[in-house]
């Protein structure tokens, strides 16, 4: 079975991404794609309007829509796929509580899966990290990302769950963004750091020192290729489940 997907934010860095990644896929076609700015083609598909999402969901009647724009459009997004009945797959960080409120909302109507992170390396990554936090007890943590020039949110939506998986293993910390004038260290507390250079893909790098020694686990996305391969993965995935909210790990096992 083809799935067909429907993609938007398709004039964006992702979107570019994410429709070059599915013209190399025989297990998934493209219905539409959609866009603030449209009129143009990108990797060969037309790109419609963005006002036009929900007409366009009637019909085509994608099996899932595949988002990588910006926390409002995330949202307006998500909800008309769980009116529509289509499954909906999200890489868009930088959502509030109220954000990730309305995407559970939809996930009662349709299934929806939100990743902070599409690789595979991540994934082992925040493995790695849950393991070696609890082996590390009472290591001093930072926590560093660093990303292209471009990018609006911070720290990235990887680092925030890279946080949370900390929290999950050794119980809730400080979190402290980044240091200026007379700044010590308090016990437990997790350090955040958050780099904007260039075009770089992602990166993040967790430190744990302590005990003269210290081990600093890192992940380098080399293309952001790596992330649609992943986002495309996670489409396959989730297009026949049923209505629920699903993690990016389940797709993996
Ligand atoms: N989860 C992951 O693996 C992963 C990987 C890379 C990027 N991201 C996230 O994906 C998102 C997009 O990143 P990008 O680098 O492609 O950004 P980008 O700015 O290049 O592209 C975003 C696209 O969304 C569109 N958009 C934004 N707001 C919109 C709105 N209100 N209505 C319609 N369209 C709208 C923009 O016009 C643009 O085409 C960011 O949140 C980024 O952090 C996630
Ligand atoms: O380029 C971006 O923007 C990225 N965003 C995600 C994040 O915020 O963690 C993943 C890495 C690339």
């Amino acid at each position: 079975m083809t799935v067909s997907v429907g993609v938007t934010g398709a004039t964006g860095r992702m979107g570019g991404e994410v429709l070059a990644a599915a013209a190399d896929r025989d297990d998934l076609s493209v219905a539409f794609a959609v866009s603030r700015s449209p009129g143009e083609s990108v990797e060969g598909v037309a790109v419609e309007d963005a006002a036009d999402f929900a007409d366009l969901l009637a019909s085509n009647q994608p099996d899932v829509v595949v988002d990588f724009t910006g926390p409002a459009s995330c949202i307006e997004y998500a909800s008309a796929c769980g009116e529509a009945g289509v499954a909906f797959v999200t890489g868009t960080t930088g959502l509030s509580e109220g954000g990730f409120d309305a995407l559970r909302e939809a996930a009662s109507e349709v299934p929806v899966l939100y990743a902070s992170n599409f690789s595979r390396g991540i994934a082992a990554l925040r493995r790695a990290v849950r393991e070696a936090v609890p082996a590390l007890d009472g290591y001093d943590i930072e926590l560093t990302e660093t990303h292209h020039n471009a990018k609006r949110d911070a720290p990235s939506g990887t680092a925030l769950t890279l946080l949370d998986d900390i929290d999950d293993v050794r119980g809730e910390s400080e979190r402290v963004h980044g240091r200026e004038g007379e700044a010590p260290r308090s016990e437990g507390e997790v350090g955040v750091h958050a780099r904007r250079a260039g075009d770089i893909a992602g990166e993040h790098e967790v430190l744990l020192a302590g005990n003269h020694e210290s081990l600093s686990l890192t992940h380098r996305a080399g293309s952001r290729g790596v992330f649609a391969a992943g986002a495309l993965d996670a489409a396959a995935w989730l297009a026949d489940r049923d209505a629920g909210w699903y993690d990016f790990t389940e797709v993996l096992e």
